[in-house]
């Protein structure tokens, strides 16, 4: 179990006859299969380079070099442009953070309907300053995996609503955490979803969300 728990059928709300409009898919296609066996790795490089531009002060001339290979780079990718429900970066649920490049790297080590913990690891590019990691990179992780609790919960795709985090102590860059969530309450199609970060045993940030369960068809 890396990004998503295998085991859930991932059947979402949508009108019956017409599933792919105005909604989130009837069945969300998850895979283990697109991008093949070295997606992770692609998706891995993608990140260690943006570790390196983070802090790299390169020469005009380098710049120039790199500008270079990315616009070959860029065009390999243009003749293989998907949609987001078979793009691989989103749906492979074996790969931290579904192979999402957008999301900090998380590993979920248990999930299901009474919440998730993962463990993630915010990235030397994740910096906010001083050495530690920036709070909306922490918010992010906090929104997939309170919105991941909420979804295993109702068996369905979840919109937040509100999102509070409280920053307790420093969140270090490099280092594994331990983030766990869970929905403390619900009331109908509203899920009160509360969440912990944690660098061993000490707290750097607490999330209270709302996440609403979407109606049939609803976008
Ligand atoms: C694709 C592949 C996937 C693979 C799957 C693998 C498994 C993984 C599974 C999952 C992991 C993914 C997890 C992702 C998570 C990320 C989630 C996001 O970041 S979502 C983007 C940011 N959020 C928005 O953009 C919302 C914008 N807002 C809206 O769309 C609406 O306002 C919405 C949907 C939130 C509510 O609108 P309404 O029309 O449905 O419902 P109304 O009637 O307004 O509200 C319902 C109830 O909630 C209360 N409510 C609504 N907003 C509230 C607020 N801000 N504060 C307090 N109460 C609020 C209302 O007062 C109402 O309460 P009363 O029923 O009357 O008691």
């Amino acid at each position: 179990m890396k990004g998503a728990p295998t085991d859930q059928k991932w059947h979402v709300p949508a009108t019956e006859d017409s599933p792919h409009e105005g909604g989130f898919r009837a069945e969300i296609d998850v895979t283990v299969e697109r991008g093949g066996p070295r997606y992770g790795e692609l998706i891995e490089q993608v990140r260690t380079f943006m570790d390196k531009v983070r802090y790299a002060n390169p020469t005009p001339e380098l710049v120039d070099e790199i500008i270079s290979d990315l616009q070959e780079f860029n065009a390999k990718l243009d003749t293989v442009l998907v949609d987001e429900w078979t793009s691989p970066s989103g749906t492979r649920i074996d790969l931290p953070a579904r192979g999402n490049i957008t999301l900090p790297p998380y590993e979920v080590v248990d999930g299901g309907e009474h919440g998730v913990t993962a463990t993630v690891e915010f990235r030397p590019f994740h910096l906010g300053g001083n050495g530690v990691a920036h709070g909306g990179h922490v918010a992010t992780a906090f929104d997939d995996l309170g919105g991941m609790a909420a979804a295993l919960n109702v068996h369905g795709i979840c919109r937040t609503a509100y999102l509070t985090v409280n920053y307790r102590s420093l969140t270090p860059l490099s280092t594994p955490l331990m983030l766990r969530t869970w929905v403390e309450r619900r009331d109908d199609r509203k899920l009160f979803v509360k969440g912990t970060l944690h660098d061993g045993e000490r707290l750097c940030a607490d999330l209270d969300a709302l996440f609403i369960a979407l109606r049939r068809g609803q976008a």
